[in-house]
């Protein structure tokens, strides 16, 4: 087990998991991605949430070795998605006794996930500013529902000002990644809960009336120092709000002429003085890191190719992505390329027209097959216009 301190009668009992290949069979992970899950020692024991059936019998073991002899008395279960709420089914089947506590949504929601002998009597469901005493341990309830599902509530330890986050806060990487949190959480962010500003935003509030020393979240660092920075930056990605000011210049190339015409877009871009500038190709780049490059910069360019009177799919896939995340509040130019009628700037069109609070360049840049002086001249005035 990981040598995790939060507090005397608050243990890590999660577990690494370095093996996965896609999490969520979609993002990739590096550097792995940690299952949190903590116990709360006091007259009585709270379990807060379970983890991943990949790493059940670890935290199985870790979970004995912090009871040392002991039994708890309640499971938290904060949010039912199978990456916490996976070892459920051990836990009730071992302690019996233990009660299980979780927003009326989420017991509602068990069954269709385990079958738990007694569970009618072992259910507590707890409501909005509700308490439950563990002794000198006190655990309050809100409910966050649709962060990122409708069962979803957090708690907080008033002794302790510990704020149990469900998957608010969390990040990729296993817990021993030495890397930047900000990268990977706003990859977590933007790709799992980017949806939901909104509800994100009503949680906030929530936080904000609450004094808040930990944040304990499902996945990631325990968050101890500087939490003002945390809270800012999910203030900025759940507002739609751009982070920085730069472009990610997108691109979806087949044979590789929209890639030379979007890797020229970024040098004029950087000539004319943007401050950053990104650029991704969506056939072979981390797609999960092109969402999360969008939301982050101001600006966005979109270069494709025609594809069976279509554009090509990478790149339907990314607006696909781009829309379902709530993608707004940006401004966005448009390159396409076709050898015989493209089509690819009028799909494109069709996807930002849908997008809300857009700027759309009124250029588009049409390139037929291979990229000309006149391209590049035209790609100059986009990019003018891209930067006013
Ligand atoms: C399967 C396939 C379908 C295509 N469909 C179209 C099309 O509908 N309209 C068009 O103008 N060009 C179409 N093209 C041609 C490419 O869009 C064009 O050659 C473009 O310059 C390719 O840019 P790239 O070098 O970045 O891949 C198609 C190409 C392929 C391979």
């Amino acid at each position: 087990m990981k040598d995790i301190v939060i507090s005397d009668a608050v243990k890590y009992i999660g577990a690494d998991d370095k093996d996965l290949d896609l999490f969520e069979s979609q993002y990739i992970v590096p550097n792995g991605v940690s299952y949190n899950s903590y116990v709360i020692l006091d007259e009585k024991i709270a379990v807060m949430d379970t983890i991943d059936t990949r790493k059940t019998d670890e935290w199985k073991e870790n979970l004995e070795r912090v009871l040392d002899g002991r039994t708890p008395d309640y499971l938290v279960v904060s949010h039912l998605e199978p990456d916490h709420a996976g070892s459920i089914k051990e836990f009730a089947d071992k302690y019996p006794e233990a009660k299980i506590v979780a927003s009326a949504k989420a017991i509602a929601m068990l069954p269709q996930f385990f079958e738990i002998a007694d569970l009618a009597d072992r259910a507590v469901a707890v409501k909005e500013g509700e308490e439950l005493s563990l002794g000198s341990h006190t655990l309050q309830f809100f409910m966050a529902p649709m962060v990122h599902w409708p069962e979803v509530m957090v708690e907080y330890e008033k002794s302790e000002k510990i704020l149990f986050s469900a998957d608010g806060f969390g990040k990729f990487g296993a817990l021993d990644a030495d890397e930047d949190w900000t990268c990977e959480a706003r990859r977590y962010y933007f790709n799992i809960v980017g949806k939901y500003g909104a509800q994100v935003q009503a949680l906030l509030k929530k936080a904000a009336t609450l004094d808040i020393q930990t944040i304990c979240p499902l996945h990631g660092p325990i968050l101890k120092e500087n939490l003002g920075y945390y809270i800012g930056k999910y203030m900025t990605w759940s507002s739609y709000e751009p982070e920085d000011d730069g472009v990610l210049v997108a691109y979806a190339s087949i044979h590789g002429n929209t890639k030379k015409a979007a890797e020229k877009m970024k040098e004029i871009l950087e000539a004319k003085g943007a401050k950053k500038v990104a650029i991704t190709d969506l056939s072979r780049d981390d797609m999960a890191e092109a969402i999360e490059d969008a939301f982050r910069y101001d600006k966005l360019v979109l270069a494709a190719a025609s594809y069976d009177a279509s554009v090509f799919p990478c790149m339907e896939t990314f607006l696909n992505k781009l829309t379902n995340k709530n993608y707004q509040n940006r401004k966005i130019a448009i390159i396409e390329n076709g050898s015989w009628a493209p089509t690819a700037a009028r799909v494109m069109k069709s996807y930002v027209e849908k997008m809300k609070k857009i700027v759309l360049c009124e250029k588009t840049v049409t390139i037929k097959s291979a990229m000309k002086d006149a391209d590049v001249t035209a790609m100059e005035e986009l990019a003018d216009e891209l930067l006013a």
